[in-house]
């Protein structure tokens, strides 16, 4: 059997005395797109940063492809394919361009720009506004620009934050049109979201959090004819 793209096993993580993770396990198959929900406050961003790289864990293993990534830095995991989009925050004087060529940094010099073009090409919409402050473009082209940035490090498995935060629905739809394309072309793609019927329509698996731990994992369609079931998941400890 192939190794997963993606697997986090008995992952624990805290700040200073407090406790944030409690051994969670996880999984990413090659080419799939999976979902995080879970209501706020319960880990999801910082299993997001453990994975990425950027939180270190007091325990547990992380493996990309197969390899032990535990010990491995943010940086290196970009190297090996791992691209994480976190927020919509942009170097705002810097052009589009700039901040996307800024995100090639893990690549060889030669293959920046070819990378860059790759990335415009997804998005037209931004490769009109190549010269345009960040600062000036809308939510919805900065999250397309968030997005953008780290297809220019040529992901293979791509880690997403939050993507539907503070959009209008039309824009996020357009975002996810373009996650699903990315999952068809073979990103493997783990998605955390707040909406659990945004993530219901994009994902092929989700997983619930509830106070630091996985509480559930479904396929969406066993969750189609269980309304009751999705809500007592999306409340976690508050049903
Ligand atoms: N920098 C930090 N310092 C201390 N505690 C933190 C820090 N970041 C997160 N926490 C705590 O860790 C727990 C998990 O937070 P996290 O942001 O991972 O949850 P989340 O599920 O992503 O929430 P949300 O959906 O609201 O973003 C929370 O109790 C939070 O208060």
């Amino acid at each position: 059997m192939p190794a997963d793209a993606l697997r986090a096993t008995a992952i624990e993580a805290a700040y200073g005395p407090v406790r944030a993770l409690f051994g969670v396990d996880l999984r990413v198959g090659p080419g799939e797109l999976v979902g995080l929900c879970g209501p706020n406050g319960v880990g999801k961003s910082t299993l997001l940063r453990v994975l990425s790289g950027l939180h270190r864990p007091t325990a547990g293993r992380i493996e990309l492809y197969g390899d032990d990534v535990t010990a491995v830095s943010a940086v290196r995991r970009v190297r090996l394919g791992l691209s994480t989009v976190v927020g919509q925050a942009t170097f705002g004087s810097l052009s589009v361009l700039d901040n996307l060529r800024l995100h090639g940094y893990a690549l060889p010099a030669a293959q920046v720009r070819e990378a860059v073009d790759a990335a415009l090409a997804v998005f037209p919409r931004l490769a009109q506004r190549a010269a345009q402050p960040a600062s000036t473009l809308s939510g919805g082209e900065r999250q397309m620009l968030a997005l953008a940035r780290a297809l220019v490090q040529r992901p293979r498995v791509l880690l997403v934050d939050e993507l539907s935060l503070g959009l209008a629905p039309i824009v996020v739809g357009g975002l996810l049109e373009m996650l699903r394309r990315l999952n068809n072309s073979g990103m493997a793609i783990l998605v955390v979201e707040q909406s659990v019927n945004v993530a219901l329509s994009l994902v092929d698996r989700v997983y619930f959090m509830e106070r630091g731990a996985i509480a559930a994992e479904h396929r969406p369609q066993e969750l189609a004819a269980r309304p009751e079931l999705v809500r007592s998941l999306v409340l976690g400890g508050h049903a």
